[in-house]
C-alpha cells in the first residue's frame, strides 16, 4: 500500500535514477489497455473519459494500445488546459494521429454514447477535495450507464491519501493501479501494474524524498523543533558541530548543554548557539537534574557529541534515558548503553559498523545482507537505527531506507557530529526512519557537492552550508 504522497517521492527517485515520467505514464496506459482486453473484447466500443492531469494522459496511451477496439476518447476541457507537458504531448499525437477526439468544453454537453466499457481518467492520485465540475456530472453520467467502468489508478472521486469519498466518486468495476495498491481499494476489483519503476526507487533515498519537508507559508515560529544538543567535555568541536547542522538542517531554535568549563569555547564556534552550561567537567549523575528538565522542554535531544566514555558519564546517560520519554538521537559513547536500558523515549541511533558491533549489533558484509540485520536488530532494541557505512542503512524493523550519498572524503572527523545534528532537527517533525534517511541523503549530498566542486580535503564545517541546499532544493543532479 503506498500512499499518493510517497508515490510522488517514489516517482522523482525513479526519474533520478534515469527513468522519466513520460516512460512510466507509456507502461500505465500499456496497464489500462491490457485490462480492458480482459473486460471485452476487440471490436467493443471503449470510452476514455480523460481529466487535464496525467490520470488523463494515462488513457491517451492507453487509446494505442486498442487499435482493434471502436475507441473514443473525451477530454474534459480545453486541450490548452491539459496540466503536464507528457499529458499534453500524448494528446497530441491522438490528434495528430487521427483518433476519434472529442473535447468536452461544458458538461452539460457531454455525452458519453452507449459504450461497452468507460474508462475512468478524470483523476487520480492528484486530486484534492470533493470532484469539482465537470467531474462531478461526468462521474455520475458513468455511474448511470450499463457498461463496464475501469478506473485508472484511483476511481476518481477517491482520496489517493486516506482512500475516502467526499460527494460523489466513480463506481468502479475495476481498477488498474500502478505499482502498489492505493488506499480505499478494494482487493477483488484492482489489477496492480507493475510500470517498472526499479526497487531502488523506494529503497534507496533520492531527491523525492524531501517532498516530506514541505514548508507550509503559515509556519509560526516553533512548528519546526526546538533542539537540544549535550555534549561537550573531552571534546567540544563535537557539540558545537551538531548544534549548527541542526540550525542548517531547519530547527527553529538550537540549544547546546555542555560543562560551563567549555562553554566559552562551545558558544566561540557560532554566535547564534544558545549555550546552557552545566556545572562540573562532563555529565555526571550531579549535573543531570539540569539537562533532564531542558531536555523536557525540547521536541527533541542529541545526545552524545564529544561527551566521551567517562564511567560517571554513561550512568548519567543510562538515568536520563531511564526518565526520557521524548525523541532523541543517540551518538557516539552514548550508544553503548542503548542495550542496557528499558526506555520509553523514541530513539534514532547513528552508529558506524563498529560501535554497531558495540552495541551487540550484528555484522553483515555485504549491505544487502545488513539491511536484514540491521532491520532485525532495530526491531529487537525497539528503537530505530542509522547504521553509517558507505551505504547507510536505516531501519525501525519494519521500514528500512538505503543511503548512498557521501564519499571517502568523509571519514574526516566531525562529519558524524553533522549528522547527528541534522537528524535530530529533523526528528522533531519527521517519523524517526525519515529522519534518519533524510539527514544521511542530505548530509552525503552535501559532501559530494563540495568534492565535485573542490575535490578532497574537506572539513566536516564544510557541510553546515551545503546542508540547506542539499535539503530543500537547488539540487542539480
Ligand atoms: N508514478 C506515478 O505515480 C505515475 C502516475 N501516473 C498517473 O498520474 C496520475 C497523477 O497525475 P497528476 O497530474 O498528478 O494528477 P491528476 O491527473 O490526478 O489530476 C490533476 C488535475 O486535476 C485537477 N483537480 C484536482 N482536484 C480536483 C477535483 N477535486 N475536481 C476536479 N479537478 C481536480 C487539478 O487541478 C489538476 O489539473 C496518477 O494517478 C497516475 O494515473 C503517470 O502516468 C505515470 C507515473
Ligand atoms: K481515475
Amino acid at each position: 500500500m503506498i500512499t499518493a504522497d510517497r508515490m510522488a517521492a517514489v516517482d522523482e527517485n525513479a526519474a533520478a535514477l534515469g527513468i522519466p515520467r513520460k516512460q512510466l505514464m507509456e507502461s500505465s496506459g500499456n496497464a489500462v489497455a491490457r485490462v480492458v482486453r480482459r473486460v471485452a473484447d476487440p471490436g467493443a466500443a471503449v470510452a476514455l473519459v480523460c481529466g487535464r492531469g496525467n490520470n488523463g494522459g494515462d488513457a491517451f496511451v492507453a487509446a494505442r494500445f486498442l487499435d482493434d477496439y471502436d475507441v473514443t476518447v473525451h477530454l474534459l476541457g480545453r486541450p490548452e488546459s491539459i496540466g503536464t507537458d507528457i499529458a499534453r504531448e500524448n494528446w497530441a499525437t491522438l490528434t495528430a494521429a487521427d483518433y476519434d477526439t472529442r473535447v468536452v468544453h461544458d458538461s452539460r454537453a457531454f455525452e458519453l454514447g452507449d459504450p461497452d466499457v468507460v474508462v475512468d481518467a478524470m483523476l487520480g492520485t492528484g486530486a484534492t477535495g470533493a470532484l469539482r465540475q465537470p467531474e462531478r456530472h461526468v462521474a455520475a453520467a458513468i455511474n448511470e450507464a450499463p457498461a463496464t467502468v475501469v478506473a485508472v489508478d484511483v476511481p476518481s472521486g477517491v482520496d489517493a491519501d486516506t482512500g475516502e469519498v467526499a460527494g460523489v466518486a466513480v463506481a468502479a468495476d475495476h481498477v488498474v493501479t500502478f505499482h502498489d495498491a492505493k488506499p480505499g481499494l478494494d482487493d477483488d476489483e484492482v489489477t496492480v501494474a507493475d510500470i517498472g519503476i526499479p526497487e531502488a526507487a523506494e529503497l534507496f533515498t533520492g531527491p523525492g524524498d524531501r517532498r516530506l519537508l514541505s514548508r507550509p507559508s503559515d509556519a509560526h515560529k516553533g512548528a519546526f523543533g526546538e533542539i537540544l544538543v549535550v555534549g561537550g567535555g573531552p571534546y567540544t568541536g563535537a557539540p558545537a558541530l551538531a548544534a549548527q547542522a541542526a540550525m542548517r538542517a531547519g530547527a527553529d531554535l538550537v540549544r547546546v548543554a555542555c560543562p560551563r568549563a567549555v562553554a566559552r569555547e562551545v558558544q566561540g564556534f557560532e554566535e547564534g548557539l544558545i549555550v546552557r552550561p552545566f556545572d562540573g567537567e562532563r555529565l555526571t549523575g550531579g549535573n543531570l537534574g539540569h539537562v533532564g528538565r531542558l531536555a523536557a522542554d525540547h521536541d527533541a535531544v542529541v545526545f552524545g557529541p564529544g561527551l566521551g566514555d567517562h564511567e560517571a558519564t554513561l550512568a548519567a546517560v543510562r538515568d536520563f534515558l531511564d526518565d526520557y520519554d521524548g525523541r532523541a538521537v543517540i551518538d557516539a559513547d552514548a550508544l553503548a548503553v542503548v542495550p542496557e536500558v528499558d526506555t520509553e523515549a523514541t530513539l534514532l541511533c547513528t552508529p558506524h559498523q563498529g560501535e554497531l558491533r558495540g552495541m551487540g549489533g550484528p555484522r553483515a558484509d555485504d549491505w544487502r545482507d545488513r539491511v536484514d540485520a540491521v532491520a532485525d536488530f532495530a526491531a529487537e532494541l525497539d528503537h530505530t537505527l542509522l547504521v553509517k557505512g558507505a551505504y547507510d542503512v536505516v531501519s525501525d524493523g519494519d521500514r528500512s531506507r538505503v543511503n548512498r550519498t557521501g564519499n571517502p572524503g568523509m571519514t574526516v572527523g566531525g562529519t558524524g557530529d553533522v549528522l547527528a545534528g541534522a537528524a535530530g532537527a529533523l526528528l522533531a517533525t519527521q517519523a524517526p526512519v525519515d529522519a534518519g534517511a533524510l539527514a544521511a541523503y542530505a548530509n552525503g549530498l552535501a559532501g559530494d557537492r563540495i568534492v565535485d566542486r573542490q575535490g578532497y580535503g574537506l572539513l566536516a564545517s564544510d557541510l553546515l552550508p551545503e546542508l540547506p541546499p542539499s535539503l530543500w532544493g537547488g539540487v542539480d543532479e
